[in-house]
């Protein structure tokens, strides 16, 4: 694991637009896209850029179930609002949380990641150590698959609803082991929220408990921390 630490998520944000941009230049096929407030300044960094991205494939993470991707809490929407109407991706996937078969839809997916082995995975993780919606207890084997999300992470969540009750209860997530396979991940976590989360991700045995951790036995991991994160790690003692 490379880790990574800077002052603000500003200047963490800019050194994870320079990877990204990099890889573009570099002919990067298929980009594996978090949603979240975390790479927000990353996704308003690149959709200015004018970068020629007719080339690239992107893959999501997840999606809530029962939410149209009309929904403007939906994953879909949030990605269509961020980037991709800015930019010129090949093709865009993420889940559909309202198909018929939400089972049919999963193995649909699981297929598209087959066909489109992800380069450069961007991901976030939960306060809870959960990346995609994959959380504490998710075996590290899993494929994309519903998830039974878990009440902190609805409660988590819930700042983007006006009510708790309208915080969906299940998500389609790609799984621990289809985020793995991906050749490249670049981790980002900000504020003191996930202090303790990126210290179990790193500093602690590798344990379903902390679906992060799994990232220590990736070959090609980069964590990318602000110091508010960092700030429960050993070395930063
Ligand atoms: O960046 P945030 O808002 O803290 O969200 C954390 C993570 O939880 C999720 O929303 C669940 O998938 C991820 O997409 C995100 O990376």
């Amino acid at each position: 694991m490379n880790v990574l630490i800077f002052e603000s998520p500003e200047e963490a944000t800019k050194a994870a637009f320079d990877i990204v941009i990099k890889r573009f230049e570099e002919g990067l096929k298929t980009i594996g896209l978090a949603t979240g407030s975390t790479p927000l300044k990353l996704y308003e960094k690149l959709r200015d850029t004018n970068t020629d991205v007719s080339h690239v494939t992107t893959v999501n993470l997840d999606e809530y179930v029962g939410l149209e991707p009309t929904n403007p809490q939906s994953y879909n929407y949030y990605m269509n609002e961020e980037l991709f109407k800015y930019m010129n991706f090949a093709t865009t996937n993420v889940p559909n949380g309202v198909a018929e078969d939400l089972e049919k839809e999963c193995e649909r997916y699981e297929e598209i990641l087959k066909n489109h082995p992800v380069d450069l995975q961007i991901l976030g993780m939960g306060p809870n150590g959960h990346i995609g919606f994959n959380e504490p207890g998710t075996s590290f084997d899993s494929i994309t698959h519903i998830a039974e999300l878990t009440p902190s992470t609805r409660e988590a969540n819930k700042r983007f609803f006006d009510k708790e009750e309208e915080v969906p209860t299940r998500a389609i997530t790609m799984g621990i082991s289809s985020i793995m396979n991906a050749k490249e991940i670049m981790m980002l976590a900000f504020g003191e929220g996930k202090a303790e989360a990126v210290r179990n991700m790193i500093d602690a045995p590798v344990t379903v408990d902390c679906p992060a951790s799994v990232l220590q036995n990736h070959p090609n991991a980069t964590i990318i921390l602000d110091k508010a994160a960092a700030s429960k790690l050993q070395r930063d003692k």
